[in-house]
């Protein structure tokens, strides 16, 4: 597969198939924006003509693309919220309501996890990983729907969850969330499709941003080879797809996950921690050890 760019200078050329001006004076609020394929959907929102609000926990990764945005003329509201206080996510919609107006498309996309053995989860990083992907995604989703719904508008959500619907060994915390979330969004999508407002999700497989740094180097190792395509993508790949979601020509398609994994979903044998000797490699070693 082509290699796509990293940088900032790389999300500005990269190829685009969506249309310009697709998203001209529509106002975006994309969750973890500070980086990965938040950054790049960011920056392609922007490119379309959107005003983008952006949130994450830290102060300096919202303040690097502040000062991209600013530099190329862009418009951009970038707050400090973490999405599990639902103080603070009112308080990012009223900000976002303020400069902008109300929100058209939100990408919910902020999460993440720890890679640990099922067993050795803790009942706090258990919550962690709950609060994060399933709860504080669900009350970004609620409050923008809440909003539309009283201001008798429609919106569009996409929700950022994981290709892991046949479990993902190390992350059994984060794929309950994702599961819940899929869950939540079909049911959403109907509850609120008599107020124009659409639910998509989209599951990423591995994707080469700076998050995958938190998975151990013998799990990394073995990424790449874990899908039919023998390659990761890139967040210019999910920032696209999500651009797709978000838009008119996907007017029709609401309560449905889109995965976007290389084919990681239908071959491959991944693991986010070390593989357990069990499920070696080799018949042999793995024989050994069942003997
Ligand atoms: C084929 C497709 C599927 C592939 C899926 C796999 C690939 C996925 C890739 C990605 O998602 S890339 C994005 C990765 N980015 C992140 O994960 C960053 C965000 N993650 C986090 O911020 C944390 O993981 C968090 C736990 C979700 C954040 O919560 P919080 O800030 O509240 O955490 P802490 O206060 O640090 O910890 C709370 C609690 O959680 C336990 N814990 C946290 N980290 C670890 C760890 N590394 N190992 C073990 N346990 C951990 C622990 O119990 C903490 O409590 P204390 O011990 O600190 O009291
Ligand atoms: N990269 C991959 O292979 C895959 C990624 N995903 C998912 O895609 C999404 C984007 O990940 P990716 O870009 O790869 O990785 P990143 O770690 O770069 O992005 C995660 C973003 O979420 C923000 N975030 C995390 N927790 C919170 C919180 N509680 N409140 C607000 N913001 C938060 C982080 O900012 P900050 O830390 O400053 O708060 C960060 O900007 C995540 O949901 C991830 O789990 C799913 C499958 C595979």
């Amino acid at each position: 597969m082509t290699a796509l760019p990293v940088s900032e200078a790389g999300l500005d050329d990269a190829p685009m198939t969506l249309a310009d001006g697709l998203f001209r004076d529509r106002v975006v609020l994309v969750s973890g924006g500070g980086s990965g394929i938040g950054k790049a959907t960011a920056w392609m929102m922007a490119r379309l003509g959107a005003k983008v609000a952006i949130c994450g926990r830290t102060a300096e990764r919202l303040l690097g693309v502040e000062t991209a945005f600013r530099d190329r003329g862009w418009p951009l509201l970038a707050q400090t919220c973490d999405i599990r206080d639902e103080q603070a996510v009112e308080s990012l919609f009223d900000a976002v309501e303020a400069r902008f107006g109300l929100p058209n498309i939100l990408v919910n996309n902020a999460g993440g996890q720890f890679a640990l053995a099922a067993d050795k989860i803790t009942p706090k990083g258990w919550r962690a990983v709950i609060e994060t992907n399933l709860t504080g995604t669900w009350l970004m989703m609620q409050t923008a729907a809440q909003r539309w719904i009283a201001a008798s508008r429609g919106g569009v959500v996409v929700n950022v969850t994981a290709a892991n619907e046949r479990g993902m060994p190390g992350i059994a915390h984060s794929s309950a969330a994702r599961a819940g979330v899929v869950n939540a969004s079909r049911t959403a999508a109907v509850e609120w499709a008599p107020y124009g407002i659409r639910i998509n999700c989209l599951a990423p497989g591995l994707v080469d941003s700076g998050g995958l740094s938190v998975y151990p180097p013998e799990a990394r190792a073995g990424f790449h080879r874990a899908n039919p395509q023998r390659s990761v993508g890139h967040p210019w790949d999910m920032a696209q797809i999500i651009g797709f979601l978000a838009s008119d020509s996907a007017r029709y398609v609401t309560g449905a996950t889109l995965t976007a994994d290389g084919g990681g979903a239908l071959w491959g044998d991944l693991w986010t921690i070390e593989r357990p000797v069990f499920f070696s490699d080799t018949q042999q070693e793995a024989a050994d050890h069942v003997s």
